[in-house]
């Protein structure tokens, strides 16, 4: 079976396809971090996130890097939604995250267009939603958590102008798949949010099992 979970920052994708590799025993692959691992090695080059070219030159960081806290960082997820909107940039990383989909007994992955071009043909797409303030809320306490000082003014601005530009680039935008299932975890414990996930993962694979 293969999951596709969409949605845009800090709305509760990564919990929730982590919970859902945990119920149905599949391997999971957060797709943002590859986005992020190319954006800290723009930085780290001191190269410019917006020149097409030095972020293409910047995706084939090493596999270790994936692990590093500093690819957590605001400042990285910033660069990540930049280098993210290059269309040669999405090329680079399109067969790896494709050839984690069709692994043999299928997988779980989150993203942005998980739904709509990394797995078009997915068994179930969930995409997860929140109100920009509650995921600026739950994004703040985060980073506060591991140390970060950010003001929730400045992590709300980043969430939003993040959001902006997602959604607007023309290279797979932020959207949700037209047969994907929308949860809004807004105001839900991400017990509820977690076990509401499992529940439309269970329908939607047994409505398409029906329409096969
Ligand atoms: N339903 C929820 N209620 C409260 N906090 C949540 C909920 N879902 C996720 N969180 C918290 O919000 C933060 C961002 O969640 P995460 O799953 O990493 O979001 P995303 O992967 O969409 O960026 C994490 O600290 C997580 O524990
Ligand atoms: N499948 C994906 C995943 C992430 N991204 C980009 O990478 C950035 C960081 O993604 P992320 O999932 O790590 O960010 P959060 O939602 O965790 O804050 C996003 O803002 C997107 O611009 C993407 O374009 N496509």
């Amino acid at each position: 079976m293969i999951i596709a979970v969409d949605g845009p920052a800090a709305s509760g994708k990564g919990t929730i396809a982590r919970a859902l590799a945990r119920h149905y025993h599949l391997p999971h692959l957060d797709t943002g971090l590859l986005y992020r691992a190319v954006a800290a090695t723009v930085l780290r080059e001191e190269l410019d996130p917006e020149r097409e070219a030095d972020a293409v030159a910047s995706c084939g960081f090493d596999d270790l890097l994936l692990a590093d806290e500093y690819l957590r960082t605001d400042e990285v997820g910033k660069v990540a939604s930049i280098v993210s909107a290059h269309p040669l940039v999405r090329a680079a990383l399109l067969q790896r995250q494709k050839r984690f989909a069709l692994q043999p007994g299928g997988a779980i992955l989150d993203g942005r267009d998980i739904g709509t071009v990394i797995a078009p043909d997915a068994d179930a797409k969930l995409f997860i939603k929140a109100t920009p303030t509650i995921r600026a809320q739950r994004r703040h306490a985060e980073l506060k958590k591991a140390g970060l000082s950010v003001s929730i003014d400045k992590v709300l601005a980043d969430i939003r102008a993040r959001d902006e530009r997602d959604s607007k680039r023309a290279a797979a935008p932020l959207v949700a798949a037209p047969d994907a299932a929308v949860l809004d975890t807004s105001f839900l414990s991400i017990d509820s949010a977690v076990q509401k996930a499992i529940q439309l993962v269970e329908r939607l694979r047994a409505a398409k099992a029906g329409r096969l």
